[in-house]
C-alpha cells in the first residue's frame, strides 16, 4: 500500500541528507506512527508520499506506483490531514465537505455528505454551522469526512492531534482505529508518544534522518516505549 525503498532527500548539496534510506511499509489496515524530535525527518517523509517533494534518491510508492512519476495518480488513492486542516470559514462543514469532495471528483447527495461527517463523529448540530466557529477538533472531523469521502485508502496525518484536548485526541484515535478496521492504510507523524502507543500497530522513531527503531506497538507498555524513545533520541 504505502512504501519507501532506500528514500532519500537532501536538501542542500553537501549537507548531510534530511531523510537518508528510509524503508518501510505500511500494509492496509496498519496505522504506522512516526515519532521523533524536531527536524528528525517525519515531515520530509510525508511529503515525499505526498509528491509535494521530489527524492533525492529512492522511492516512496504508494499501492506499488512510484509518486514522482505518477504523480496525480497517487493523489487519488491519498488523504492528507495536517496538523491544522485548511477550511474556508465562512462555509458551513457541509459546504466545505461538498466542496472538497467534487474538487476530488466525487459528488455525494446531502444524506451521503451528512452522513459521512456523522461517520467521521461530527455532531449532527454542526453541520450546518459555519466552520469558523468550530474548535480545532471539529475541523479535524471535517478533514476525516474528506477523506472518508473521497474513499482514500491510504491516510497520511502531520501531528493531526497536536493541540487536541484529551477526549477530542481520544475521539481521533478511535476514528483512525475504525478506518484502519476498513483497510485504510495509516501513516501518521506525531509527537504524542501515548497515543502513538494506543493507536498504532507499528512505531517507528526517527533521528536525524533516520529510521532508527521499528517497534511493533503491541509489545510495549507507554513507559517502555517512552523509555525506548529517550534512549534513542
Ligand atoms: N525546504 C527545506 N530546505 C532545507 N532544509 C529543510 C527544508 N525542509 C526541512 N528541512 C530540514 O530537514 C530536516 C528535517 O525536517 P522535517 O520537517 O522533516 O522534520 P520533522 O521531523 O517533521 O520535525 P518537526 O517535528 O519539527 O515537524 C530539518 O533539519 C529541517 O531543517
Amino acid at each position: 500500500m504505502l512504501q519507501a525503498i532506500n528514500l532519500t532527500k537532501q536538501y542542500v548539496p553537501g549537507q548531510p541528507p534530511s531523510l537518508d534510506r528510509l524503508n518501510l511499509n505500511v500494509q492496509p489496515g496498519e496505522i504506522f506512527c512516526l515519532l521523533g524530535q524536531n527536524g528528525a525527518g517525519k515531515t520530509t517523509t510525508i511529503n515525499l508520499f505526498m509528491g509535494f517533494l521530489k527524492p533525492t534518491s529512492g522511492q516512496a510508492l504508494i499501492n506499488g506506483m512510484d509518486v514522482a512519476k505518477h504523480p496525480q495518480e497517487t493523489k487519488k488513492f491519498l488523504a492528507y490531514l495536517p496538523e491544522t486542516v485548511m477550511l474556508y470559514p465562512n462555509l458551513t462543514g457541509l459546504e466545505n465537505l461538498d466542496f472538497f469532495a467534487q474538487l476530488a471528483g466525487f459528488r455525494h447527495t446531502p444524506g451521503e455528505l451528512r452522513s459521512l461527517l456523522s461517520r467521521a463523529g461530527l455532531q449532527t448540530t454542526a453541520h450546518t454551522n459555519r466552520v469558523g466557529t468550530y474548535s480545532k477538533g471539529m475541523r479535524q472531523k471535517v478533514g476525516i469526512a474528506i477523506a472518508l469521502a473521497k474513499q482514500a485508502n491510504v491516510l497520511l496525518l502531520d501531528e493531526p492531534t497536536s493541540g487536541l484536548d484529551p477526549k477530542a485526541s481520544n475521539e481521533f484515535s478511535d476514528m483512525l482505529t475504525s478506518l484502519a478496521q476498513f483497510g485504510t492504510a495509516i501513516l501518521m507523524a506525531t509527537h504524542d508518544i501515548f497515543r502513538a502507543r494506543e493507536v498504532g500497530t507499528r512505531i517507528g522513531i526517527m533521528r536525524a534522518g533516520h529510521l532508527v527503531e521499528s517497534l511493533a506497538a503491541n509489545d510495549l507498555t507507554a513507559n517502555e516505549l517512552e523509555a525506548i524513545y529517550l534512549q534513542t533520541v
